[in-house]
């Protein structure tokens, strides 16, 4: 029997991962949707070929669920599928924070629970998702979800307990580089070049960077030494760096990411 797997709240992180998906070969019909405003709903259908069904139908008809909503919309989300899910459905949440047992509770009635977090570069198949299981979940359960994640990116397995420290790492992790693209374009223009040739020089210097630190072997300490020559150019830049304090304010910003992960478990708007 083909198994049907539906994403509930379909914004950002929840099209990034239809589309892998799809490219990954599932089939549109396979699949379900479920948005909030129905002219989202139309967009998804067109673009992809899904059907868009409602929260409850979406429940009743598809095996797995994986719900992409806000963390502070997932209550909202979990009552309208309570009523209508049973412990053969597996249950995947991307959402930050939220803890499986909170999930659990609301569900009731043993359903197996799976907490993922994604990062967007899964639109690309180079996410990173970070998977742990919750206590109803099977290892078949963990295999179904790796399966589903795994053809977008790469996975790892973690307790749940590390969780809301890897969404301050990679689930938000995808931020901070597209920030300091950002700031080394702006330093691009002050040192006088054009905004375009300052973007793709940079760019290009960050995948360079990206695939060493991936396929060399090499330690990052390593490889920032080979770009540092004495008395030279790097040296000057990294005084700066060191003098600004980038690397306590990096620590600062993964605490901060890490703390509001935890903060949204609880239901914090603010
Ligand atoms: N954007 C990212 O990079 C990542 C986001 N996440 C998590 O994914 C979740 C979604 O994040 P985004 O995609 O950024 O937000 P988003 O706001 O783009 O998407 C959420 C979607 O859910 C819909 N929605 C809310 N309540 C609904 C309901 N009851 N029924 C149907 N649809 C409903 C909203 O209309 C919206 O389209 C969050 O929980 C976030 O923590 C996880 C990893 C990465
Ligand atoms: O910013 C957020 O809350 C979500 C979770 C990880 C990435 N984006």
């Amino acid at each position: 029997m083909t198994q049907k797997v539906a994403v509930l709240g379909t914004g950002k992180i929840g099209e990034a991962l239809l589309s892998g998906m799809i490219r990954a070969g599932w089939a549109p019909a396979d699949l379900l949707v479920t948005a909030r405003r129905p002219e989202r709903a139309e967009e998804l259908r067109t673009r992809y070929g899904v059907e868009a069904v409602s929260n409850a139908d979406a429940a009743k008809r598809a095996d797995t669920l994986i719900l992409a909503a806000k963390p502070q919309d997932m209550g909202r989300l979990l009552d309208e599928l309570a009523p209508h899910i049973t412990a053969d459905r597996l249950v995947i949440s991307a959402a930050a924070g939220i803890t499986t047992a909170s999930i659990e509770e609301r569900l009731g009635d043993g359903v197996p629970v799976v907490r993922v977090m994604p990062n967007t570069p899964v639109l690309v198949d180079e996410g990173m998702s970070v998977i742990s299981a919750g206590s109803h979940a099977s290892a078949a359960d963990l295999a179904h979800t790796e399966e589903i994640f795994g053809a977008v990116g790469k996975t790892l397995r973690v307790p749940e307990s590390q969780q809301d420290a890897c969404t301050a790492l990679s689930g938000s992790g995808p931020a901070y580089f597209f920030y300091l693209v950002e700031a080394m374009t702006d330093a691009g223009i002050l040192l006088g070049l054009p905004r375009d040739k300052a973007h793709d020089l940079i760019v290009q210097s960050a995948i360079g960077a990206a695939v060493m630190l991936r396929d060399s072997g090499e330690h990052p300490v390593r490889l920032r030494e080979n770009v540092t020559s004495p008395a030279g150019t790097t040296i000057s830049a990294i005084r700066e760096l060191e003098k600004h304090g980038v690397r306590a304010a990096l620590i600062a910003a993964l605490e901060a990411a890490r703390d509001r992960s935890r903060a949204l478990a609880s239901g914090s708007n603010s």
